[in-house]
């Protein structure tokens, strides 16, 4: 992460401008760090759709999404926005692009850099790439970045396949992955207490940790995805991408420098060491879930096979749990339990991080009869906080112990509005630091983990689906994946505070 601003003009080639990521997310991202004067002066927006947008059409589409937004702070943004109507497979339509892009960066010199993002169905980055190349426009390559979405593949041959065609055309440090939970203030955080303390790291083992569990739970459901969810399920959208991201942020070795290729390769370290999942142990170290109808938040929803443009006898995941070992020094036998899943009962997102037990209790057993493991809680959303649980004694003549919390909240200390996690992201590519973004080799370590999973869940239609009902924490079979170690998923703290 770099901290110097964005120093050189710049190009940003948006294509899939007339998409839902790129109006919800991108241009948003970049309309904010216009805003609070993080982009120099001289840069070109140019979106590039088959939507029949012109200039001016494209800007009022644009401007739906920013609601009552400083008026003055939006017109001047869309003085550096352009649009090229195009079909990407076209392959005149990127010598078209190419004099657009020229056309506007007459004035911007010789440092100009051109950032590609490729906000369109995955089927299309191989071959837009490819075309990019064809035209030229991978050069210069210190200063062209191709910026890619996920999902990249569906399994490890289709990353494999991808990957190559992207990197036909662009080096590998060309490439940005996007994780957009890299972007996540909190969890970024992850790494600052881990290697900005003293305190943390000595116990951060398994000489002291018993077990780690990371829970992502959403409570939207499907909502107007279906087209794509439907072949991709919870372990692929989720799993396979932004949990392996957090546990391997949570499980790495210190980074001698923070540089993008030192941190990648000591998350690597922790890909490497992650024990594979044989066909044979899929069952006791994995659990499915679909949702059926349920409540959340008062509100009857119903269940995913009943959502629009779902199969109604859909065998697609909704939720998807793992237990992991890390078969290094730091962690041999300390399991890490993963879980996420839609129609939750809250969005909550945390990790866990639960301690051993005294080995000795010196208190009486009715004194201490409450004793729970002292556990450190990183909340990563909402409620963005840190929690550390440890046990005190009761004011008062008789000895009593019960669980307290010391809680840091982001909130309370830092009042500022955080910047989004596509803000930081979008910011980092543009400064050319690619420390939060995912390596080719992480990728595909990642689809290699959960493959023999994917392919027997696909062998073995789940016949108990819908297996847990919208508004509950998923399925009883993911309880069996901790229950079985005698252990149990806590709710998340923060819903059980609220
Ligand atoms: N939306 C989201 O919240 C998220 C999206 N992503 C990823 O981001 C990417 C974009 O997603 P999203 O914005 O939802 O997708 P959309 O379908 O909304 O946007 C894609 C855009 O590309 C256009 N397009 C498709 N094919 C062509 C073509 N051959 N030539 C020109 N234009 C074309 C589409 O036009 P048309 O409508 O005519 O097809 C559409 O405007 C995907 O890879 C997705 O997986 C990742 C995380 C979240
Ligand atoms: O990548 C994805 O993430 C979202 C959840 O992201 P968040 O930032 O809202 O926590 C998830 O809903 C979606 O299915 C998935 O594709």
């Amino acid at each position: 992460m770099k901290t110097q601003p964005v120093r050189n003009p710049f190009s940003f080639v948006l294509f899939g401008a007339g998409g839902d990521l790129a109006w919800r997310l991108v241009v948003p991202a970049l309309f904010a760090l216009f805003r609070k004067g993080h982009l120099p002066e001289r840069f070109q927006l140019l979106g590039v759709d088959r939507v029949d947008y012109d200039r001016a059409s494209f800007g009022n589409h644009l401007a739906q999404s920013f609601g009552d937004q400083t008026p003055e702070a939006w017109s001047a943004f869309c003085e550096h926005v352009d649009y090229v109507n195009a079909d990407f497979l076209d392959h005149a339509a990127y010598g078209r692009l190419d004099d657009r892009l020229k056309t506007g960066e007459s004035e911007f010199g010789d440092q100009t850099e051109r950032v590609f993002y490729l906000a369109t169905p995955p089927t299309l980055f191989a071959p837009i790439a490819e075309r990019l190349g064809q035209a030229g426009l991978a050069e210069p390559r210190e200063r062209t970045r191709l910026v890619v979405e996920k999902p990249l593949g569906r399994d490890l041959a289709s990353f494999r396949t991808i990957n190559a065609s992207l990197t036909q055309s662009f080096t590998e440090e060309q490439v940005y992955r996007i994780d957009h939970f890299l972007g996540k203030e909190t969890v970024q955080n992850i790494l600052a207490l881990r290697f900005a303390n003293p305190l943390f790291e000595p116990v951060w083992n398994r000489n002291y940790i018993d077990h780690v569990a990371i829970t992502v739970a959403e409570s939207l459901g499907v909502e107007n995805r279906a087209g794509y969810y439907e072949h991709a399920g919870a372990l692929r959208d989720m799993v396979q991408n932004h949990l392996m991201q957090l546990l391997c942020l949570v499980a790495m070795e210190p980074p001698v420098a923070y540089d993008a290729n030192d941190i990648r390769n000591r998350k690597m370290d922790v890909m490497h060491a992650l024990r594979p999942i044989v066909p044979e142990h899929v069952q006791e170290l994995s659990a499915r879930g679909q949702y059926g109808a349920g409540w959340i938040a008062g509100d009857k929803v119903p269940g995913y096979r009943q959502e629009p443009n779902v199969d109604p006898d859909s065998e697609t995941e909704t939720y998807a749990a793992l237990k992991l070992h890390i078969d290094n020094w730091r962690w041999q036998d300390v399991p890490f339990y993963l879980r996420t899943g839609k129609r939750m009962p809250a969005k909550i997102s945390e990790i866990s991080i639960r301690f051993k037990p005294v080995p000795h209790h010196a208190f009486p057993a009715w004194a201490d009869h409450e004793n729970q493991p002292v556990r450190l809680t990183l909340q990563i959303q909402p409620d963005e906080a840190i929690r550390l649980r440890f046990m005190v004694k009761e004011p008062g003549m008789q000895l009593r112990l019960r669980p307290a919390d010391l809680v840091f909240n982001y909130a309370d200390d830092f009042r500022g509005e955080s910047p989004s996690a596509y803000e930081t992201l979008l910011y980092e590519v543009l400064v050319g630091d690619a420390s939060l973004f995912m390596r080719a080799d992480q990728v595909e370590a990642a689809w290699k983990l959960v493959q023999p999973v994917l392919d027997v869940w696909a062998a073995s239609p789940a016949s108990d689906f819908p297996n847990y009902a919208a508004g509950s924490w998923g399925p009883e079979t993911a309880e069996m994946l901790t229950a079985r170690d005698s252990r149990s998923w806590l709710t998340p703290a923060a819903a059980r505070d609220s």
